[in-house]
């Protein structure tokens, strides 16, 4: 293997790397965003998310994780990748324009409380923008995962994990990362909100001297008062999804102090 060779997988990692710390800072909020979604999606309501392009493979990845599974079993959560749908694509990019692609579709099956998820690396990719203001007006919370701000999609909805990399292909791995950690966070919610009973699993997330004290409701019925807030939050997952990264994590951290 030439030395050429090497240095582009070592610049990869380099920038992943470096990229790490920052992003563990604003990824905070995955644990927020795991907790509405759960009490979204268990209550009936449903996941719309899109991308373009490489971010178009990481929203189908994400709808999968919760229609079929991430990890064990559990009934299947209701999640569109609008980007997938290439019949509705098409006929509306044919007929209406690129731009309104996704806002069309958001229109369609977008319901107010619903969550609108909207992936882009640049945060500039009109299709999208247009898609949170359309999801604004009905009333569903959007939330984009891009890469710096600001951004106009990160101004077009109400809340944005930026991954703080200047490197497009470090920002899309940081969002596939960001899926599978929300979904994880979902899948360890869902019994705390409903109960084993509910067919979401036993929580194997959480420490198993986490109680719950409430009743199943059925998958048809309302959620329970939820505020997102994390009034009802699983003591112990975020210290197991504390970043341990070894080698350059470590030796960043310890420059800092202990
Ligand atoms: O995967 C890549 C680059 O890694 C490309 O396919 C990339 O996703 C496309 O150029 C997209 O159109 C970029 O859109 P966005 O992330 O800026 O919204």
């Amino acid at each position: 293997m030439t030395g050429s060779t090497t240095d582009v997988l070592d610049s990869h990692l380099t920038g992943l790397a470096s990229a790490l710390l920052p992003y563990r800072t604003e990824a905070a909020r995955l644990d927020r965003w795991g907790d509405e979604l759960a009490g979204l999606l268990a209550g009936g309501g449903r996941l719309l998310v899109a991308g373009n392009g490489g971010s178009a493979a990481e929203a189908q990845h994400l709808a999968a994780e919760l229609v079929g599974k991430l990890c064990d079993d559990r009934a299947p959560l209701s999640a569109i990748a609008l980007c997938a749908e290439t019949s509705s694509l098409t006929a509306i990019g044919n007929d209406y324009g690129f731009d309104e692609v996704f806002a069309r579709q958001v229109r369609a099956h977008g319901r107010s409380g619903d969550i609108l998820l909207l992936l882009s690396t640049s945060g500039r990719s009109a299709n999208l923008v247009r898609a949170a203001r359309a999801g604004r007006e009905l009333g569903m919370r959007c939330w984009a995962f891009t890469g710096p701000t600001p951004n106009p999609l990160a101004d077009a909805c109400t809340e944005v994990l930026a991954v703080p990399s200047p490197d497009t292909q470090v920002v899309q791995e940081l969002h596939l990362v960001s899926a599978h950690v929300l979904c994880a966070y979902v899948d360890a919610y869902l019994p705390v909100l409903f109960g084993p009973a509910g067919g979401y699993g036993t929580g194997r997330h959480l420490p198993a001297a986490t109680p719950y004290a409430g009743s199943a409701p059925g998958r048809s019925g309302p959620a329970p008062e939820h505020s997102g807030s994390g009034q009802v939050r699983p003591s112990g997952v975020e210290d197991e999804l504390v970043l341990r990264v070894p080698g350059t994590l470590d030796l960043h951290r310890s420059e800092e102090g202990p």
